[in-house]
C-alpha cells in the first residue's frame, strides 16, 4: 500500500498577474482525514484543481494514488467541486447514477448504489424526484452522495459542509468517518475549525497560496501556550494583594485579560498548583480554576497571522 494517496511539492499557478498558488507542499497518508484550511482567496481551491489533474500546474509536482497523471486514476477519485451543480431535470438516482457512470461503474450496478446511497441518508423517497424540486441544500446532498458512489480510494470535498443544515452536517460527519474506516483518503476543505478540529487526523493550513503549516491538530494548537482561566469573586488587583510581593508576577501576571470577574493568563512554567494553594491559603472565593488549551481557531488565526507580519517580526518572533 502506498504511503501517501496525496503527494504535492511546490505546486504554483499563476492566472494572468495574480499569483494564486506560490509553493504549496501537501501530503496525505493514506486511509487519513485530512482538513486544507485557509483564509478565503488562500489558494484552497486552484490547488485541489490542481491536485486533480482539472488545472495544470505552472510548477512543481503532484502525484495522486502514486500516478503523476491524476486523470489516469479518475475512476477511483470522489470530487465535490466548489462549484455546486447538477442537472436540474435529472432525478436524484439519474444525478448519482450518472457521476457514476463517469467514474467507471456499470449504469445499472450505478443506479443500484444511487438507491442504496438515497435510502441509508435520509432521501429515500426523493429518488425519483427531478433535482430541480430539491432545495439547496437537498441537491448539495445528492451531490455529496454522488461523491462516494463509485466506493473511491481518495475523496477530495471542497467545503462540502457550507451549506448543509446540523443534521445534514452530523449525517457527512459520519459519512466521512465510515469512507476512512472503509479504508479511503479523505481531503475537505472547510473555514469551519469545529470540523476540522473533531475530525482530522491532520491538517494543512496555507496563506498565500504557500502551505504554512502541516500536521496534527495537536502539534497547530501547540503554536500557542495553554491558558489558565481563574473566575473569583475578587478583582484582580485585589487578589495581587493577597498574593506574596515579587511572587505575584509570575504566578498571576497583572497582564491577565480580564473578562468581568474571569481572568486569562498564559499557563505558568510552573503550572498552577502554587497559585490555587496561595488563593486558597488567603480565602479568595475561587469560583473555578482550569487549564484552557488553545482551540483551533486561536492556532489557525496565529499561523495565517504569522504568515501577514512582516519578514523581520516573523524572524523575531
Ligand atoms: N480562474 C481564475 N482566474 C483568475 N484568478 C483566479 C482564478 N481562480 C482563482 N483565482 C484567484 O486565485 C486566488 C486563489 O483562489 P482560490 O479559489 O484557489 O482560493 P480559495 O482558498 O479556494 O478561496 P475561498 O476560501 O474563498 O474559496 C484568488 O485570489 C482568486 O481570485
Amino acid at each position: 500500500m502506498l504511503d501517501y494517496a496525496i503527494e504535492a511539492e511546490a505546486l504554483s499557478k499563476r492566472f494572468g498577474d495574480k499569483q494564486a498558488v506560490a509553493g504549496v507542499d501537501l501530503r496525505v497518508p493514506t486511509g487519513a482525514i485530512y482538513g486544507f484550511l485557509g483564509q478565503n482567496g488562500a489558494g484552497k481551491t486552484t490547488t485541489l484543481r490542481m491536485l486533480l489533474g482539472i488545472l495544470e500546474p505552472d510548477g512543481g509536482t503532484r502525484r495522486l494514488l502514486g500516478s503523476e497523471r491524476p486523470l489516469s486514476v479518475a475512476a477511483r477519485v470522489g470530487y465535490l467541486p466548489e462549484e455546486r451543480g447538477l442537472y436540474p431535470a435529472m432525478t436524484a438516482r439519474e444525478a448519482i447514477a450518472y457521476v457514476g457512470a463517469l467514474r467507471g461503474l456499470k449504469l445499472g450496478d450505478a443506479r443500484v448504489r444511487a438507491d442504496e446511497l438515497l435510502a441509508a441518508h435520509g432521501l429515500g423517497d426523493e429518488a425519483n424526484a427531478r433535482i430541480r424540486t430539491f432545495s439547496k441544500g437537498m441537491a448539495q446532498k445528492v451531490q455529496l452522495l454522488a461523491t462516494f458512489v463509485n466506493r473511491p480510494d481518495l475523496i477530495v470535498l471542497d467545503e462540502p459542509f457550507s451549506g448543509l443544515d446540523p443534521v445534514n452536517q452530523q449525517d457527512l460527519e459520519n459519512m466521512i468517518r465510515a469512507e476512512r474506516a472503509r479504508g479511503a483518503t479523505i481531503l475537505f476543505s472547510t473555514h469551519v475549525m469545529a470540523h476540522a478540529e473533531r475530525m482530522c487526523d491532520g491538517l494543512v493550513i496555507i496563506a498565500h497560496g504557500r502551505t504554512r503549516f502541516s500536521g496534527s491538530v495537536d502539534a497547530a494548537r501547540a503554536h500557542l501556550p495553554s491558558r489558565v482561566v481563574l473566575v473569583t469573586e475578587r478583582p484582580l488587583a485585589e487578589l495581587h494583594a493577597l498574593l506574596p510581593p515579587g511572587s505575584t508576577v509570575d504566578i498571576l501576571p497583572r497582564s491577565a485579560t480580564d473578562t468581568g470577574n474571569a481572568y486569562r493568563f498564559p499557563l505558568p512554567p510552573g503550572g498552577i498548583e502554587p497559585l490555587l494553594a496561595r488563593l486558597i491559603e488567603t480565602g479568595s472565593g475561587i469560583r473555578d480554576m482550569h487549564i484552557e488549551r488553545p482551540t483551533l481557531h486561536d492556532a489557525f488565526v496565529t499561523i495565517v497571522g504569522e504568515a501577514d507580519a512582516p519578514a523581520e517580526t516573523r524572524e523575531a518572533a
